[in-house]
């Protein structure tokens, strides 16, 4: 039996030698490259975290102390030492989650994936602690130096540190790198961290030569004292830390287990706040993570376990690429146009665009809130700032587009990339709330592209609008092949008309991505003698007017949309015809208002009826509940394949 298949649980650890641990954390390797070279995940954050994880479950005692995990993503290690060791179903239906599950186990607390929300958690959870008396359960909270760019951590940091009779430890994972290397004056406040080291070797060096005052006469000795003061300041900056009330140790050589555990029993006897500066490399012991230089294997799908080389089977051009490509092209036409990223350059598409013209993009760290509101900042200077994030991140960031950007009516476009349902990665990331939040946004135009060729005209709108903000929103994955309009109705585009054979007659309002599965819905609305129109509305706030008169031509009206069925554009398109008093039923097909189990992109749209025989289906139901049809009169049978 492996070490590894002897560790039941955290308690398993403590009894191990040192050669045990060593061997551990080469099993624990070993096994990670293999498990999620089959599955795809997070490899890199977690190969980095080996020896700090087995460290903390060491040092402390889950569940009933608390270890936190910001973010998530590198909870696998934590995951193989809590009993959970089956990995063949990770981020799948069935499977492990990605992220740490409250389902799953005790040990498992933050479930959201958004970065920069763990100290605040341990604020929390150390306060509730002191409440309750329980002075000797210990708050752990672990955080990427990434997430540390994120303005709640400094929110939360400023809490914690106030908090000496409820001390939170906190234990820094820095491997100077988000996706790509880590931005911004923490980071490179971090950097100098990391040489300290050289700093104490280089003040012992001083001690030793320095010679007493009495021989050197004391204005040789302030000189030499000045030397090592201007040493001091410059070379041992944790000072900002302690500034902020906060103890600090460190920087620790975060793959040595031994020396973490040493620096974490001596951060959990301190009992005050603590910050554990641990430095990782992130794909440590795996060199194609290692020598990554793009993201070290941050995340991905599967690969090739000997060279670390994707398998994943070629899935056509992404809509992330369609994007980074025609910004490209903007770019050289429009020199007002920026980019800004929240540390995601490369995910969000803009690499080719930062490639292009290096001085026009901006990388602002995990700080939506911050890239949005500087986006304004930007474009009262003159310029018209692309702010791209996945649609997920963009709910922190709400206040801001509504009271920074939409308030100031500033020409700011946003781009939301993994809008909708992308699966795997869990509730908190499906991309089901923009369309919802930005409905209520004054001002805010929203474009819902359907393929490529319309998501390079429709950002090309959005960036020429300049009298307020505008946002365009596409899915994970490929896009689907141009799908060209046979009509257009003001700035609407129909893809498609059925007569029918009876009086129904359905409007089908397919909202971006959707309208490939809109348009076979109207061919099965057709075998069943029910007549359709499929109609693109491209922009979907505002609506087009002229949605009014073409609703009046139909019984129903059916809007199909990848988002929340709450607040979105159903419930727009409802309201617009109640507003003006057309009296034709609207009926909403979305994503329930839940929080959906990770699982394949598919296979939730299965679940959640969003495909074109449950739609085709419902539809005709609906119908026939509205007496303009009977299905059983017709000889062929209602579409359940
Ligand atoms: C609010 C938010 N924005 C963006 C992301 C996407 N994201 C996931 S992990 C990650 C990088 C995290 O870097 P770090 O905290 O240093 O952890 P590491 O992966 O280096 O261990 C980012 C940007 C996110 N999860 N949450
Ligand atoms: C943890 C995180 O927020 C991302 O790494 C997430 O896994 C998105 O992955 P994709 O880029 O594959 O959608
Ligand atoms: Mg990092």
């Amino acid at each position: 039996m492996s070490v590894l298949e002897s560790i039941s649980g955290p308690g398993d650890l403590r009894r191990l030698d040192s050669g045990e641990l060593t061997r551990l954390a080469v099993e624990i390797r070993d096994f990670l490259v293999e498990a999620v070279s089959k599955t795809g995940g997070h490899l890199g954050p977690n190969l980095g975290a080996v020896e700090l994880t087995i460290a903390l479950h060491r040092v402390f005692d889950s569940p009933r102390d608390k270890i936190l995990f910001d973010t998530g993503h590198q909870a696998y290690v934590h995951k193989l030492l809590t009993g959970r060791q089956d990995f063949s179903l990770l981020r799948r239906r069935g499977g492990l989650s990605g992220y740490p599950s409250q389902a799953e186990s005790e040990h498992d607390v933050i479930e959201n994936s958004h970065a920069s929300t763990a100290l605040s958690y341990a604020d929390g959870l150390a306060k509730a602690f002191a409440l309750r008396g329980e002075h000797d359960r210990a708050v752990v909270a672990v955080v990427g130096d990434g997430a540390l760019t994120g303005g709640m951590c400094w929110e939360a940091l400023n809490n914690i540190a106030a908090g000496a009779d409820r001390p939170v430890i906190i234990v820094v994972n820095d491997n100077g790198r988000s996706y790509s290397p880590t931005i911004g004056g923490l980071a490179s406040h971090l950097a100098d961290l990391r040489i300290t080291r050289g700093y104490e070797r280089a003040l012992d060096m001083i001690k030793k030569t320095v010679p007493r005052a009495p021989v050197v006469g004391p204005v040789a000795y302030e000189a030499l004292h000045g030397v090592k003061k201007g040493l001091k300041d410059v070379l041992q900056p944790q000072a900002m830390f302690e500034d902020l009330g906060m103890k600090y140790v460190g920087p620790i050589d975060g793959h040595d287990t031994e020396a973490v555990e040493h620096a974490l029993r001596r951060a959990r006897g301190f009992g005050a706040p603590v910050i554990v500066h641990c430095i990782t490399r992130k794909g440590y012991g795996y060199a194609p993570a290692e020598n990554n230089e793009e993201d070290c294997m941050h995340g991905g799908g599967a690969f090739d376990p000997a060279t670390g080389k994707s398998v994943a089977k070629g899935g056509g051009v992404s809509w992330t690429k369609v994007f980074g490509q025609e910004m490209v092209q903007i770019g050289a036409e429009r020199p007002d146009v920026v980019g800004i990223t929240a540390a995601m350059l490369h995910p969000v598409g803009l690499a080719p665009f930062a490639e292009a013209y290096p001085d026009r993009i901006f990388d602002v760290g995990i700080a939506e809130q911050h890239a949005v509101t500087s986006a304004a900042g930007l474009a009262m200077g003159g310029l018209h700032p692309v702010v791209a994030v996945y649609a997920t991140f963009l709910n922190r960031a709400f206040d801001q587009v509504l009271m920074d950007v939409a308030l100031h009516r500033q020409a700011v476009t946003f781009v939301l990339d993994r809008a909708g349902v992308t699966g795997d990665d869990g509730a908190s990331h499906n991309g089901m709330w923009d369309l919802s939040i930005l409905q209520v946004v004054p001002g805010m135009r929203i474009a819902v592209p359907r393929d490529g060729a319309r998501l390079r005209e429709l950002l090309r709108e959005c960036v020429a609008t300049g009298d307020g903000p505008t946002a365009l929103r596409f899915p994970k994955g490929s896009v689907v092949a141009d799908i060209e309009a046979i009509d257009r109705i003001g700035s609407m585009d129909v893809l498609a008309r059925h007569p029918g054979s009876n009086g129904a007659r359905v409007l089908l309002v397919a909202a971006g991505s959707m309208a490939a599965t809109a348009v076979e819905v109207a061919e099965r609305l057709a075998a069943q003698g029910i007549g359709s129109t499929v109609l693109d509305p491209r922009w979907v706030k505002p609506l087009d007017p002229a949605l009014l008169e073409e609703a009046r031509r139909h019984t129903m009206v059916a809007v199909v949309e990848d988002n929340g069925r709450v607040g979105a554009v159903g419930d727009a398109v409802a309201r617009l015809l109640r507003d003006s008093e057309v009296d034709v039923p609207v009926r909403t097909f979305g994503i329930p208002q839940e929080f959906l189990d990770h699982a394949a992109r598919a296979e939730i749209l299965a679940d959640i009826g969003l495909t074109p025989q449950d739609l085709a289906r419902d539809i005709i139901e609906a119908v026939a509940r509205a007496g303009e049809h009977d299905p059983a009169a017709e000889t062929a049978p209602a579409p359940r394949d």
